[in-house]
């Protein structure tokens, strides 16, 4: 795959090696939740590298000072149901005040285009910065349909953060927004006939909620 300037992969070492875990099949759903969380966790800190600090009076035991603090009130963590709900965890455990709005979507198993079934997002989006989480980006359908949802409510500021993806997917989505920075803990191979993610882990929404 070509460069592409909006897409990065954070490969940290501990990234891989947590990833190397929830790809074994053999991992179970306790694990591969706990897990999933702690990738996201590693991801945010990097992802969130260019978030707005405001400027807060403090006291310190010397002196008065000037410092900073994140606006952690204008972060938004927006999960892609089902997934998307095992990363945000993850997300809070740094950002703790972020707040959470949901987007539901599903893919058809049959035509693997993407259904919206639900979008709650907080107010005032268009001051807000966006973190949308999803473990996978496969053909990008659903990633591109959960970007048009939130620019539609009036979002500009919009980062999507996976785990897993293919490059099919990359390339489609990365064009279609490309304003939105695009972040995955590995770019895979490709998609198999079934338009899973070679060698991918398999149903992630499945595994995480023991629904297979
Ligand atoms: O890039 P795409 O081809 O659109 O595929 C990726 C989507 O598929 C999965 O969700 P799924 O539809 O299985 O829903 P679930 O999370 O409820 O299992 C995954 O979590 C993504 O949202
Ligand atoms: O490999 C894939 C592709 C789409 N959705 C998943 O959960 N896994
Ligand atoms: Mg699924």
């Amino acid at each position: 795959m070509d460069k592409i300037k909006n897409f990065h992969v954070l490969d940290h070492p501990l990234i891989q090696h947590k990833l190397t875990i929830i790809r074994d099949e053999n991992c179970g759903t306790r694990e591969f939740r706990e897990v999933v969380n702690e990738i996201a966790e590693l991801m945010v800190y990097e992802v969130s590298r260019d978030m707005p600090l405001e400027e807060v009076e403090i006291k310190t035991p010397v002196s008065k000072t000037t410092q900073k603090r994140l606006a952690g009130k204008k972060v938004v963590v927006a999960p892609i149901l089902r997934a998307g709900i095992g990363m945000v965890d993850g997300v809070l455990e740094l950002i703790p005040s972020a707040k959470v709005g949901h987007i539901g979507m599903y893919r058809d198993e049959e035509t693997l285009k993407p259904h919206e079934y639900f979008v709650k997002m907080p107010d005032q989006l268009e001051d807000r910065e966006i973190i949308v989480v999803d473990p996978m980006l496969a053909t990008g359908g659903s990633a591109i349909m959960a970007v048009d949802a939130l620019k539609k409510r009036g979002a500009k500021r919009i980062k999507f953060v996976c785990l897993v993806a293919a490059p099919e997917g990359v390339e489609v989505f990365a064009k279609a927004h490309s304003d939105v920075e695009i972040y995955a803990a590995s770019l895979d191979d490709c998609l198999n006939e079934d338009g899973y993610i070679v060698p991918g882990l398999g149903d992630a929404g499945d595994r995480l909620f023991g629904t297979k």
